[in-house]
């Protein structure tokens, strides 16, 4: 069997700060484990502060992980310097905030052809290459562009921007956090429409980071679902979507409401009173399920159905 393209093994990130008197550390990511094969989409998804971020940055190696590692291709990237060294060429990244991710004082031009000067270390006038991109990321005509600077255009124009000096650099895998959160709904499903065309065109492999199910749904073939630290539920996204299995899966679900799904029997959620407990099941005290049992033992992730997993003792 060929080999994914990326693997996250047992992933795990510890935050440490030093107070007045003593250490105190904060695990944001705990046994993260997944695959990403070549063309596929996959979304993380989860409410503010599950360690979705965190993970991303662990994937680009901004982050180092405190334990477990990062491969691509079966080269794990603890072990082997050049291919972190060559990882801006491999995975790319896109964040929500395009606004913040131009420099205001360059032209959309030197934006774009920049990295490939630099990391792709190209001779000559990028400018061809450049109108290539722009015209590729639906940017037309690209010559209308090209000498704007980013104040200039609008928020889903400067997303297109990002988006088009991350593939000058031909990456395998774009991971996009919240790339649509700061837009508008109809030109975010654009830039979602734009980034699904571009797996197909460009051969790309997506990861999506998300707090949107109806996003995920949308745009991945298979959803994660983090909730402080831990996948909860994970599964091919129709599946998931359509049967629900952990709590917190379905607490997500009632909060995006989806007019093509069939309203399930609405669950009374609790409203969180502090963090999540560090001793058992970490969304237990918002749980309406919950057992003595769930204060005992942490759930293990299990897969009750080949493809469908789930960390909850009610599907033991
Ligand atoms: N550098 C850091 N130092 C200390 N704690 C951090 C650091 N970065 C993140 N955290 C903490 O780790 C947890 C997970 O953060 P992370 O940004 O990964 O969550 P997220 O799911 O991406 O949330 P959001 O959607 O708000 O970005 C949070 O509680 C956050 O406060």
């Amino acid at each position: 069997m060929s080999k994914p393209l990326l693997q996250a093994n047992e992933l795990n990130k510890t935050f440490g700060s030093r107070g007045l008197f003593r250490k105190t550390s904060f695990q944001a990511v705990r046994d993260v484990s997944f695959t990403l094969e070549q063309g596929e989409v996959l979304a993380i998804v989860g409410e503010s502060g599950s360690g979705k971020s965190t993970i991303a940055r662990m994937l680009t190696h901004l982050l180092p992980p405190t334990a477990g590692n990062v491969s691509y291709n079966g080269e794990s990237l603890r072990d082997n310097k050049a291919l972190r060294r060559s990882l801006p060429t491999f995975v790319q990244m896109i964040f929500q905030d395009p606004f913040a991710a131009l420099n205001p004082h360059h032209t959309i031009g030197y934006i774009v052809g920049r990295p490939l000067q630099v990391q792709k270390r190209r001779k000559g006038d990028p400018r061809p290459r450049v109108l290539e991109l722009l015209t590729k990321v639906g940017l037309t005509p690209a010559e209308d562009f090209i000498d704007k600077y980013p104040y200039q255009l609008s928020g889903g124009q400067k997303q297109r921007v990002v988006i088009a000096k991350v593939l000058g650099l031909s990456p395998s895998v774009i991971v996009a956090d919240e790339p649509t959160s700061m837009l508008d709904v109809s030109i975010g499903v654009d830039i979602m429409n734009l980034l699904l065309d571009l797996r197909e065109r460009e051969r790309l492999s997506l990861i999506l980071i998300t707090h949107n199910l109806g996003s995920a749904r949308y745009m991945a073939d298979r959803i994660l679902v983090m909730y402080a630290g831990q996948i909860v539920e994970s599964g091919p996204s129709e599946e998931l979507i359509r049967e629900p299995r952990h709590p917190y899966t379905r607490l997500l679900l009632q909060s995006s409401p989806d007019p093509w799904r069939e309203e399930a029997d609405a669950m009374e959620a609790i409203e969180p009173t502090g963090p999540p407990p560090q001793t058992g099941c970490s969304f237990r005290l918002r749980c309406p399920f919950a057992s003595d049992r769930c204060a005992a033992e942490s759930p293990a992730l299990k897969e009750p159905e080949t493809g469908r997993f789930v960390r909850c003792h009610l599907f033991e």
